[in-house]
């Protein structure tokens, strides 16, 4: 409770700035975790990342050090290991369009199972009577993303005759499937992961390959009309299933339901606000580990005494002072963004219209001193030299 009454005190805007830029980063990469990215590759990133800030918490030297040094290995072999998602994340991130069900309502009056499970049904009979090809992706509650390699972005409501558009064998985007999300149609043109197992197709080829594919590794539904032999099938949880045209509607409903009911199952809002509030609590949490301290550690430091705008033919007589001794105090986070080796007491001789100045007060021209650090003293207060010209002897082959 004391430290979290400490922190309260604190808490500056500074501080409130550091937490939000992290809070945001941490949401980003928490999305793209769990919409973008494979279930084995946010379990790594999360087991790696509760190991470092345990090492930290905990000031477990070794795994510290392991952590220090072996930074760059360790983020190499997560490139090599999860180069697909990597890639398959990039490639997605420049057309990033936030999960559709991030921001739009989940409520169970939005679907309208049943309009869509009919107009499905409707278009693909039509489809199968005159054999054209179609495959036709219902997502269920599991992100497809990362399974799906290539199409073009539609978001159009799902209807008939669109439908018999896009699967018309002279339409350019009727090849691969479509994907359809509350009643509309997001992607066409999508390819899928075909399945390994041919025994599981029966007579089917490639286009049902791809069903049982994605059937495989997701709990999407998926239809398939064949061209060569006007059958309908559904693959559903990695098996392949002949349907006849009258059990189709309730089959569909069945399973636009199914993802419905998870939906349900874990309410909208809590689903979208889930990862902005642990980016949050985690950026507050980082805040508290690294950032927070009540600690005040003072040190001093030999800074150098730089003169500068020394005018031709002039010179500082010595002897001219050329270290001050600088004692700061602040927390060790405040000293973290201390450069020793820039900080400098830096002295304009040539400063007031050209009038030489010889006389200045030391802790006015310090220079590359975080303002998070306080000033104890400089010694000596003040510099104070003569500058004078450069006698002959000196200035001897100078113009
Ligand atoms: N990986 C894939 N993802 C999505 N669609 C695919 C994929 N591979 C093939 N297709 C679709 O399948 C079509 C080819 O189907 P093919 O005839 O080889 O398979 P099929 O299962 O025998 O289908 P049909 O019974 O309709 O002839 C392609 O034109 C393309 O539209």
């Amino acid at each position: 409770m004391k430290i979290v009454r400490d922190a309260w005190q604190t808490f500056s805007l500074t501080d409130l700035l550091d937490v939000a830029i992290i809070g945001v980063l941490l949401c980003l990469i928490l999305f793209w975790l769990r919409d973008r990215a494979s279930r084995s590759l946010g379990v790594v990133v999360t087991t790696i990342a509760m190991i470092f800030l345990l090492a930290r918490w905990l000031d477990l030297y070794l795994v510290t050090m392991v952590f220090h040094y072996g930074s760059v290995a360790i983020l190499l072999a997560l490139v090599i290991v999860f180069q697909q998602d990597i890639r398959h994340g990039f490639e997605r991130l420049t057309s990033w369009t936030w999960s559709p069900g991030l921001w739009r309502s989940d409520a169970p009056g939005d679907r309208q199972s049943f309009g869509l499970a009919e107009i499905l049904a409707e278009a693909v009979c039509q489809m199968a009577d005159h054999r054209v090809g179609a495959l036709i992706v219902l997502p269920g509650r599991q992100p497809l993303e990362r399974h799906l390699r290539g199409g073009v972005d539609v978001d159009a409501k799902a209807s008939q005759p669109l439908l018999l558009s896009i699967f018309h064998p002279k339409s350019p985007g009727h090849d691969g499937a479509i994907i359809i999300e509350r009643e509309r149609i997001s992607r066409l043109g999508v390819h899928l992961p075909l399945t390994q197992q041919a025994a599981k197709l029966s007579e089917g080829g490639t286009r049902h390959a791809a069903a049982v594919g994605l059937a495989e590794v997701s709990d999407a539904t998926i239809l398939v009309v064949s061209e060569e032999r006007g059958t309908i099938s559904v693959a559903k949880d990695g098996e392949l299933q002949r349907v006849e045209a009258e059990s189709l509607v309730p089959l569909l409903i069945r399973s636009l339901q199914g993802a419905e009911s998870a939906n349900m199952a874990r309410p909208s809002w809590f689903r979208r606000v889930s990862v902005p509030v642990l980016s949050v609590a985690g950026a507050l949490l980082l805040w508290l580990m690294f950032a927070f301290e009540t600690e005040m550690i003072q040190r001093t430091l030999v800074v150098p005494v730089e003169f500068r705008n020394l005018r031709d033919g002039w010179e500082i007589e010595e002897p001219k002072p050329t270290y001050a001794e600088v004692t700061l105090s602040g927390t060790e986070s405040a000293f973290a963004l201390l450069d020793a080796t820039t900080a400098t007491v830096s002295l304009d001789t040539e400063r007031e219209g050209g009038r030489l100045r010889n006389y200045w007060r030391t802790e006015a021209h310090l220079k590359n001193i975080p303002e998070s650090l306080e000033i104890e003293s400089v010694l000596p207060e003040v510099v104070s030299v003569t500058i004078r010209r450069k006698s002959n002897n000196d200035s001897a082959g100078q113009p």
